[in-house]
């Protein structure tokens, strides 16, 4: 059995550039993931299976078309190789900018890979395809993403950095988020990602109002450095200064009965 971690991405900054004809927005993004994630586990068998598990498979289970089986699909059309049973570990919230059903494609797409010996340039034109965070997820490093997210720039990170990822409970959109953004380009990426913006965050806070106090409430957390809404939200993190910061901020956000994982950048 091949078993894959589906790291939660992060957008330490993202600005929106221009609305595209064909809908999409121009990003500049900086792309990073930390240590934990979905589980995606791949094994040959005689017909094809998907079982879904872990805390947030409830809230796919009703729902065709999830990308484990859409990029399982994929890499079937695209390079054959017969059938497999897949189990998803879903840990990660639904819809929470932190690239779940992305890292899920492109921690199928890993497996299956690593399983018949694909390489992952060979897989990059399917995981486009997929969707606009999936090529920043199957390289899985921090990197710059440009155009849709698709046109990756490998960048040094920040590894072992602690980090907590806070999300309220309410999904958000990603189309929604987009569509509400106010048009204006503010500038690109600067080196400095906390120079940087999240654009998407004054749409996504008119429609989840409680982003708010996610980000207010790890401002004020002690030891906390940048802290950011990830991608459309409504998922907000913050870097600490050290272990004992994070999991201090962790304790004491506690009792808001918010979805939160103390972990680490890669
Ligand atoms: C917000 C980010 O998470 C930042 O990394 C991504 O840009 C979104 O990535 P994603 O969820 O993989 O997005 P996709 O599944 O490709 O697109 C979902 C919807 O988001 C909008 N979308 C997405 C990416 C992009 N560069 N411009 C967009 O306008 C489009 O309306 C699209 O229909
Ligand atoms: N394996 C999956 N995990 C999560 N969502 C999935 C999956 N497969 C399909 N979906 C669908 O994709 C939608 C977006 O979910 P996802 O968790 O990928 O959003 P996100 O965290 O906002 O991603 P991004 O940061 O890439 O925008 C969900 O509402 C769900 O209907």
């Amino acid at each position: 059995m091949i078993v894959e971690t589906a790291k939660a991405k992060l957008n330490l900054a993202l600005h929106v550039r221009a609305r595209r004809a064909d809908g999409y927005h121009e990003l500049e993004t900086l792309f990073a993931f930390v240590e934990h994630g979905d589980i995606v586990s791949v094994t040959r068998a005689e017909a094809d299976s998907f079982m879904l598990a872990g805390p947030f498979a409830g809230v796919l289970a009703g729902e065709g078309g999830n990308l484990v089986t859409r990029a399982a699909a994929e890499f079937a059309r695209e390079f054959g190789h017969g059938a497999h049973a897949i189990t998803l570990d879903k840990r990660l919230p639904v819809a929470s900018g932190i690239g779940g059903g992305s890292a899920d494609a492109a921690a199928t797409l890993r497996a299956l890979g690593r399983l018949h010996g694909i390489s992952v340039a060979d897989m990059f034109p399917i995981a486009a395809a997929l969707g606009s965070d999936v090529p920043a997820c199957l390289h899985g490093v921090t990197a710059i993403g440009r155009g849709r997210g698709e046109r990756l720039e490998p960048v040094p990170g920040l590894p072992g950095t602690p980090v907590l990822l806070v999300n309220p409970g309410v999904a958000v959109s990603t189309a929604e988020v987009f569509r509400r953004w106010d048009g204006i380009d503010r500038g690109p990426l600067p080196a400095d990602p906390r120079a940087g913006r999240n654009d998407l965050e004054p749409p996504a806070r008119a429609i989840a109002p409680v982003i708010d106090d996610v980000l207010d409430a790890l401002a004020g957390a002690p030891g906390a450095g940048l802290v950011r809404m990830s991608g459309s939200g409504a998922t907000c993190f913050a870097l600490f200064d050290g272990e004992a910061s994070r999991d201090a901020a962790a304790a004491a956000l506690s009792g808001r009965g918010w979805w939160m994982l103390s972990t680490r950048l890669t």
